[in-house]
């Protein structure tokens, strides 16, 4: 059974049509990577499943129930990490924490140690005391993040939560929703960042338009385009000639040569570096190291998309 079970999900502001069509699966135990250009429809994908924005069109399971905005026994199963942060300034990390928590859970007791437990996880320990206004923007995340997972929600909504931090903060956050999935959350992830999906996804989606475009595993999705290696051959003396040879290989999409390497960008295959080697040797042109590096989640993401993440 799908954790999240999304079909046919249609929203439009006005003339804006901002999901069309939208499906999405999840399944229990997956970190899951939503990605898409500014305005693709993430956070209105996202805010449709959470009951904040009402829709024209679809249907949305969670935890296998119909998801409505009176199903407060479905929402207290959930927890949201929003892209800005929402906090109340007059009240103390602590305080904060508590408050949130306390949404979902009515138990003090029980709180008191919940809330513990999320001031320790995200490392706030040494700011408990501490106002919003003097933390930080990585403790400031941080302690967005204790907000929305100290009730122990069995699914997780981060909304671009490296946004703005600092290279430590955003390691503690990537560990830590690594570390919220193995203790058996599932996560869905949002971000401009392709390295951290990597890093991080079982399965990533990429949208555009309100529309899925693709969707898979990182090495999924690698085989779906028809962009492969960039290969970079260490030489000496390139014959025009030999390079002509090169590119004539029809693997191969552009290759340049600025005197002492070759940059070559191929098409997704297996015998792409042997090829070049081979028309090398057969010019009698001696190299040194060979560097293939297999594409990247960007080149999937331009080629799918035709724009970078970041456009
Ligand atoms: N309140 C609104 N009124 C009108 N149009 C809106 C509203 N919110 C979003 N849109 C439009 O809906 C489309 C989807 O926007 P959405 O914010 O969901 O995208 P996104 O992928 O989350 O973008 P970002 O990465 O910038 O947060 C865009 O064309 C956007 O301009």
């Amino acid at each position: 059974m799908d954790i999240v079970d999304v079909n046919n999900l249609v929203k439009r502001y006005k003339d804006v049509l901002a999901l069309d069509h939208f499906d999405l699966h999840i399944e229990p135990g997956e970190v899951f990577g939503l990605l898409g250009p500014n305005g693709s429809g993430k956070t209105t994908a996202v805010n449709c499943i959470l009951q904040l924005l009402t829709y024209d069109k679809g249907e949305i399971k969670l935890f296998g129930e119909t998801m409505a905005p009176s199903r407060y026994d479905l929402k207290r199963r959930i927890g949201i990490v929003p892209q800005n942060v929402a906090v109340f300034e007059e009240l103390t990390v602590r305080e904060n924490i508590d408050y949130f928590c306390a949404l979902y859970v009515s138990d003090k007791a029980k709180r008191r140690q919940l809330v513990g437990e999320a001031i320790e996880f995200v490392g706030l320990e040494d700011y408990v005391k501490f106002r919003p206004r003097k933390l930080s923007g990585g403790l400031l995340r941080r302690l967005n993040i204790a907000c929305g997972i100290a009730h122990k929600p069995e699914l997780i909504f981060f909304d671009e939560p490296t946004v703005a931090v600092d290279p430590q903060s955003r390691n503690s956050i990537l560990e830590g929703i690594q570390r919220l999935n193995r203790e058996g959350s599932t996560v869905v992830y949002t971000s401009h960042y392709m390295e951290e999906a990597e890093e991080i996804c079982t399965r990533i989606m990429i949208m555009d338009h309100g529309r899925t475009l693709a969707c898979g595993t990182n090495n999924e999705l690698k085989a779906m385009i028809g962009t492969g290696e960039k290969i970079e051959l260490e030489v000496l003396d390139l014959s025009d000639a030999a390079l002509a040879d090169v590119k004539a290989l029809s693997h191969v999409r552009r290759a340049s040569c600025d005197g002492k390497t070759v940059t070559i960008a191929c098409s997704s295959g297996t015998h792409n570096l042997s090829d070049i080697l081979h028309v090398l040797q057969t010019h009698n042109i001696a190299f040194g190291r060979v560097y293939s590096e297999p594409p990247t989640l960007n080149d999937v993401f331009l080629e799918i998309t035709g724009k970078e993440l970041r456009d």
